[in-house]
């Protein structure tokens, strides 16, 4: 059985590259198989032992799990990301030979990756190897969808390459990946927790509120970084495991490049696109956990009456309504937000959904909505301006697009916050707050210690 299967996919790759024309033609082969369920702490841990590059991915419903071992091939872009990033992947998938029976979202040719908050900023080392735009195509991938596992090898072929040799390199990868062992990472501690420049930033804030009450900007999104020290080099897979287990209702990504790795756990979804359905979210507003029933119900109440927390969140629905009108049909967004609870806040939110038209693509979608006012402000072009001259931090890919992408019109992309880039024994911790004309320094500072917390409590903080 599995030797039919060996000889096929070998002579699959073999009439791929018969039928490349010239010699400097490259095509992208993906082959997608059903798998037994595995352990995908254990895959992660094995493809870092291998050195492959990871991507991971898990919505926030927890329905879909992406994991991705080694760059079949990369795309990338510089300065205008989303349009350089978008015609290099239908170029990509023009030239694709794809054998995937299963028709599932995720299985295939899948590109993980996002990309740089704002890329007129200039960048400092710590975002050194995060280009402005990235996507991956993993050479090994798994996808669950609920409880059924597929695996996709993705190859980028020569007209060089030969079918068996492949064949026998990929599968050798993949019984590797799969073995059933067990893992027991020792946790790393955190041996140094260093806040970089409090109390500038709350100036900042104050500069920020000045401004909005002399001139015609509304809303800035102002964020800081906390730098983090351990023992030693913090463990990828330990950590997607920790955010697994503590942060339900969030997304779950993390996306290593040169061993540099952005990891988080976000509870805001930009743009899902599924066929021809669309939704997003609008997120912001916040408010702590109350530590009994009772207090968290009056907690919540509040902070829907809230008028400064009312006011954050509105600019976000009307600029999301405005942008997806623009590209879609059937916009469905309620009037009144619900509040949300996570593990450590509560949250004001709209959901939208709406119907894509054919002529657009998921990435037209995220050039509109990116930054919504949840992550830079309004008008978008004054707060922007302002985050680019009066914030301390290189956000790099913080609060920015990350998420996936397939070649069947599917993909969800969220927005990376509550996030850390790990680089070996050190870390860096981000988070802001959506500062309007009434916000208060101090308050806000609080804001951002609670949004800081589940990234701080599997950090070992
Ligand atoms: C910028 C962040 O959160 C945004 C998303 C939700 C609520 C927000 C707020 O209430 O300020 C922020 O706009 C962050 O977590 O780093
Ligand atoms: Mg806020």
């Amino acid at each position: 059985m599995i030797e039919i299967e060996e000889k096929r996919l070998a002579s699959l790759i073999d009439i791929t590259i018969s039928e490349m024309v010239s010699e400097d033609e490259a095509k992208l082969f993906s082959y997608t198989k059903k798998i037994n369920k595995l352990n995908i702490y254990t895959f992660l841990e094995l493809a870092g032992d291998r050195d492959l590059t990871r991507s991971f991915w898990s919505s926030n419903s927890n329905d879909l799990t992406i994991l991705g071992a080694g760059q079949a091939t990369t795309i990338q872009a510089k300065g205008e990301r989303f349009q350089s990033i978008e015609n290099q992947w239908n170029e990509l998938l023009r030239k694709a030979v794809i054998h995937n029976p299963f028709e599932k979202q995720g299985t295939g040719i899948v590109g993980l990756g996002g990309f740089a908050f704002d890329p007129k900023k200039e960048s400092t080392p710590l975002w050194s190897n995060f280009p402005d735009g990235q996507l991956t195509i993993p050479e090994i991938m798994v996808t669950r969808i609920e409880n059924q596992f597929y695996l996709t090898f993705n190859m980028y072929l020569r007209t060089d390459d030969h079918g068996f040799q492949l064949m026998e390199e990929y599968q050798e990868m993949e019984s590797y990946l799969l073995e059933e062992s067990s893992f027991f990472k020792k946790d790393v501690n955190m041996i140094e927790k260093k806040e970089v420049a409090p109390k500038q930033w709350m100036q900042t804030i104050q500069k920020a509120t000045e401004e909005m009450k002399t001139s015609s900007t509304n809303k800035i999104v102002l964020a800081r970084e906390v730098r983090l020290r351990f023992d030693e080099r913090a463990d990828i897979p330990s950590i997607i495991r920790k955010l697994i287990e503590t942060q339900s209702n969030s997304y779950i990504f993390a996306y290593e490049i040169d061993g540099d790795c952005f990891v988080g756990a976000t509870p805001e979804r930009l743009v899902k696109v599924e066929g021809n359905q669309l939704f997003s979210t609008c997120l912001a507003g916040t408010a702590p956990r109350g530590k009994t029933t009772k207090e968290d119900q009056k907690i919540a109440e509040e902070l829907y009456r809230d008028p400064k927390n009312r006011k954050e969140h509105d600019y976000v629905v009307q600029m999301i309504r405005k942008a997806v009108e623009r590209y879609c049909t059937d916009v469905d967004i309620p009037s009144e937000p619900q509040v949300y609870m996570y593990k450590t806040l509560q949250h004001l939110y709209t959901p939208v959904t709406a119907k894509l038209m054919n002529s657009h693509s998921i990435f037209s979608i995220i050039e509109e909505l990116h930054p919504t006012p949840a992550l830079g402000g309004t008008p978008r072009k004054e707060s922007m301006a302002f985050i680019r001259d009066n914030e301390l931090l290189d956000r790099g890919w913080y609060g920015a697009p990350i998420g996936w992408l397939d070649s069947n019109n599917n993909g969800e992309f969220a927005v990376a916050i509550r996030s850390a880039m790990i680089q070996g024994t050190e870390a860096s911790l981000f988070a802001g707050c959506g500062i309007v004309a009434d916000s208060d320094p101090v308050s806000e500072y609080e804001e951002t210690n609670i949004k800081l917390m589940p990234m701080l409590s599997v950090l070992g903080g």
